[in-house]
């Protein structure tokens, strides 16, 4: 087990409202074309992306292997430069910076990486120590702060630690105190939970949320994972063949996504199946008798109703419920049901109107004798 992580340790000043003020980071029109060598062709890996990382905020860009993902975050380091299009970060226009610039720049920057890029042969003191010995930091002060950030990341009693002797958990939490040593403006994930397990990935997404909210660090992270994005962040884009297909607030692209990508990785942790024993059983026209099979997609407003036991009680019918996969976004419910009533009227009527008063969708999937 890892030490408490103390909140107090690295606190600096307030932290501002997402939205509240222009953008750290603004993509206008950006675009990536990687040149070919040799027999390869050039690739695009870039194009028109716009796209705002609001101050405070924690903005997360999702999308499938070989999307653009690393390529957008690595734009943000300067590791990339833009082929079209205009950075700014904090307000500069970085878009044409030289290496120098850069070097200057990136202090401003912390990264963490899925696979952790720590130096087997130093201690997690020294690790974490190497971006403030690199800058010519005094050694008094390096000490001084370095022990904050252990204190900040619950691995005071790891220091003197090297790497193969840490679990991933504790690896990923130096190489967010590594990240944080040159008190950066911005903190860059790169799948930073990917190499977790679901457990350890929870400890180090509240880590990152504590970071943000206490520290007033603005994150961009980017994953392939849904869970991610909604445990942590505010806003999502979601990025596809090089472009960003659909962007908005967490709540709202997740609980009515319009892109059908955003809707499969949506679907990944809230769809429903069938269980297997209806599913062969089920037809499209309903006779008395039969029940009809009803899904229910929860989008969070008006939805905390018990609704299944108002339409029992209301309505006087009898639901069964099927399958369902419940979850919560900023403690609003999202999620879907399969539940199934007798085909007979006026009752399944009374029951998709009841639904669909409450703001809930429910369609008709089918039915089943
Ligand atoms: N250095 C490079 N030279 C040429 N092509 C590249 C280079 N880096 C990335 N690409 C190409 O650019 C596209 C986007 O790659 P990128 O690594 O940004 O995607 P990604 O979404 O991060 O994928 P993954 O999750 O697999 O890392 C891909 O077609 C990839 O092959």
């Amino acid at each position: 087990m890892n030490a408490p992580v103390n909140p107090d340790a690295f606190r600096v000043g307030t932290v501002p409202e997402p939205d509240a003020a222009p953008p750290i980071i603004r993509f206008a029109q950006v675009g990536k074309t990687y040149a070919g060598r040799g027999a390869q062709g050039s690739v695009t890996a870039l194009s028109g992306i716009d796209l705002d990382v609001p101050k405070g905020a924690i903005v997360g860009v999702i999308g499938r292997s070989g999307a653009g993902k690393s390529t957008l975050i690595r734009l943000v380091n300067g590791l990339e430069r833009a082929t079209s299009g205009r950075l700014l970060i904090d307000g500069e226009d970085v878009t044409d910076l030289t290496e120098a610039g850069w070097r200057a720049r990136r202090r401003a920057t912390g990264m963490i990486f899925q696979h952790f890029n720590l130096l087997s042969s130093r201690t997690v003191f020294d690790n974490v120590a190497l971006p403030l010995e690199i800058a010519g930091t005094p050694k008094s002060q390096i000490e001084e702060r370095v022990a904050r950030l252990l204190d900040l990341v619950g691995l005071a009693d790891k220091r003197e630690r090297y790497p193969a002797e840490l679990s991933g958990g504790q690896k990923q939490r130096v190489g967010i105190a590594r990240a944080l040593a040159s008190e950066p403006k911005v903190l860059l994930c790169d799948e930073a939970t990917s190499a977790l397990d679901p457990e350890t990935t929870k400890s180090i997404l509240a880590l990152l949320k504590q970071v943000n909210r206490d520290l007033g660090i603005t994150i961009l992270l980017i994953t392939h994972e849904i869970p991610v994005i909604k445990e942590i962040c505010d806003r999502v884009a979601v990025i596809e063949d090089g472009r960003i297909v659909e962007e908005g607030d967490v709540f709202s692209v997740l609980t009515r996504p319009r892109h059908p990508t955003t809707a499969r990785f949506v679907e990944a942790v809230t769809g429903v199946e069938l269980p297997a024993y209806l599913a062969g059983r089920i037809h499209a026209q309903g006779q008395p008798g039969d029940d009809t099979v009803i899904r229910i997609t929860f989008t969070g407003e008006n939805a905390t109703a018990p609704v299944i036991s108002r339409l029992s009680s209301t309505i006087g019918v009898d639901v069964n419920i099927l399958a369902g996969r419940i979850d919560a976004i900023a403690g609003r419910p999202f999620g879907s049901l399969l539940v199934s009533v007798p085909t007979r009227e006026p009752e399944l009527a009374a029951v998709l109107d009841a639904l669909n008063s409450l703001e809930l969708k429910a369609e008709v999937i089918g039915h089943v004798s």
